[in-house]
């Protein structure tokens, strides 16, 4: 950066706020500020000794000096913390906020913060543990010359991230569709293991092939801060009713399930499949069809960036081998013939379900604002719904067969506790239901932690045409 570069301020030293600090650092600004609550500056001090990188007692102290401060605090107490801090911002300054959801982090800046302070947010699609390289960051010039982006863009410069431009309520939009559905489906599969007291890399059904990413993306979520995910599914005002969809989906297959009517099942579930990916009942794609078409209505914000030239450009498929999957795995690897116990496969049946009843077209929300977590979430969803044979032994499974049954009873309940938890809207009985699950999967978080970070990885380098290291995705 130039010599006069400005000096970046961080409210909130949690995860987000730690690794940006570093990456800020390595990448060559100057002069970082940072502060969490105020008990916690001796432990910063100590911390951050020698790194170039200076803690201050609180935001008032970093608002005074920053050009650009960034709020990475929970987005429950946002608000709070910029009605305490706002008015001591900068004249002239840049603030910007790490949230998840926009909507109150708007709100907040518009009101608590200095008319002479512009507003240029930004938000990085990934949690702490992933690189920013090549990952979404979303840049959101609400309020201020346009000048101001250019200086945004050239701090965050070093991360290597794909800026994506939006507004404050396509951010809210595109999340919503890429983060809190899958979200929904995740603590739901992890609910429904603990209620059955069941570890799933203990059964044959779970340690193989796309039960993998299952399992490692379950735990990945359980492993990180309730506050993130129930920030985004409480406070985002598209997310609850995404989230009562999912749940409808869910329940509305499994009654034909057992209701054992086959012929509205398959109807229901080959729609889906033409609508959400393009492909007619028995197509098989070649396995080298670029991105599933947009068929049918696309949703409004599908709409909106279109215009904005932002999707539409479409995206390869994931294509998701089970022999990489496989490596990934915490458990044994089953014989063949403990493999073959047919599954339901019912989370993803309602999964696309729910994104044909939503209007969702996954692949290009992926291509603008995806997240690792949905573009393995698609991969999954891709895998059993590219091939007819597996589609149709799925659904087969789903209307006769007897041992997973007691699993997708499991995930009605936990899918429809989850929603109506979500329509709660209470913060408080979020992290009661998150942290019953966390607490059961905990013992396992260190290592699945490290195997998810490398399935990512390996993932990842596989769609970049890269040769699949496996190496650990942390830093
Ligand atoms: N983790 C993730 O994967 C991602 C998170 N985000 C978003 O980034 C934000 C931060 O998340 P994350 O870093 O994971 O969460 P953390 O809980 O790790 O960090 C939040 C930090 O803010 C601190 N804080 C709270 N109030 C104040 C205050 N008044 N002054 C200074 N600091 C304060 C908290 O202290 P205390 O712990 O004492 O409350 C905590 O250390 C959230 O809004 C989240 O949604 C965005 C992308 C990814
Ligand atoms: O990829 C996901 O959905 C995650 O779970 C990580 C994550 C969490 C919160 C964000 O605001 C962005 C990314």
């Amino acid at each position: 950066m130039s010599a006069k570069q400005p000096v970046v301020g961080i409210i909130g030293m949690g995860d987000m706020g730690r690794m940006y600090a570093k990456r800020l650092k390595a990448g060559g600004i100057n002069t970082i500020y940072v502060c969490d609550k105020p008990g916690s500056y001796d432990s910063l001090v100590k911390e951050f000794e020698g790194t170039g990188i200076i803690p201050l007692e609180n935001g008032h102290y970093v608002s005074r000096l920053s050009d650009f401060i960034i709020y990475s605090v929970e987005a429950a107490a946002l608000t709070s913390v910029v009605r305490e801090y706002g008015p001591s911002t900068k004249v002239g300054s840049v603030v910007a906020g790490q949230t998840s959801v926009k909507a109150p982090e708007k709100e907040a800046f518009e009101k608590w913060l200095p008319r002479d302070v512009g507003i240029t947010s930004v938000h990085s699609l990934h949690g702490p543990t992933v690189t920013t390289e090549g990952q979404p960051l979303i840049i959101i010039h609400h309020r201020g010359p346009e000048s101001n982006v250019r200086m945004v863009e050239d701090i965050f410069r070093s991360f290597k991230s794909r800026y994506v431009h939006l507004s404050y309520e396509e951010h809210d939009m595109v999340t919503a569709n890429t983060q809190a559905v899958t979200h929904a489906a995740f603590l739901s599969m992890g609910t429904a293991w603990r209620n059955s007291s069941s570890y799933p890399w203990e059964t044959a059904r779970y340690v193989s092939g796309v039960e993998v990413v299952k399992v490692n993306i379950t735990l990945r979520i359980y492993a990180a801060k309730w506050h993130v995910y129930a920030g985004l599914a409480l406070l985002n005002p598209s997310a609850q009713s995404q989230i009562q969809q999912y749940s409808r989906s869910v329940t509305e297959l499994f009654k034909l399930m057992v209701e054992n009517r086959k012929e509205e099942l398959e109807n229901r579930v080959w729609e889906s499949r033409e609508k959400v990916f393009g492909w007619s009942k028995l197509q098989e794609p070649s396995s080298s069809a670029s991105s599933p078409s947009s068929s049918s209505s696309a949703s409004t914000i599908t709409s909106d960036l279109k215009e904005n030239g932002e999707i539409g450009k479409g995206r390869d498929p994931i294509l998701l081998s089970e022999d990489i999957l496989d490596q990934f795995s915490l458990g044994n690897k089953p014989s063949t013939r403990e493999k073959e116990s047919p599954n339901s496969h019912l989370s993803l049946l309602a999964m696309v379900d729910c994104w044909a009843k939503l209007g969702i077209r996954p692949y290009e929300h992926l291509a603008v604002a995806g997240t690792p977590v949905f573009m393995l979430w698609i991969g999954v969803a891709e895998y059993l719904f590219r091939s007819p044979t597996l589609l149709s032994s799925a659904i087969q499974a789903a209307l006769s067969d007897r041992i997973h049954r007691p699993d997708d009873v499991e995930f009605v309940v936990a899918a429809r506790g989850w929603s109506e938890c979500v329509s709660f809207g209470n913060f408080d009985l979020y992290k009661k239901r998150f942290e019953e699950t966390s607490n059961f999967f905990s013992p396992r978080f260190e290592e699945a932690t490290k195997l998810g970070g490398r399935m990512i990885k390996a993932i990842q380098d596989m769609q970049a045409g890269k040769p699949t290291a496996g190496q650990p995705n942390v830093q």
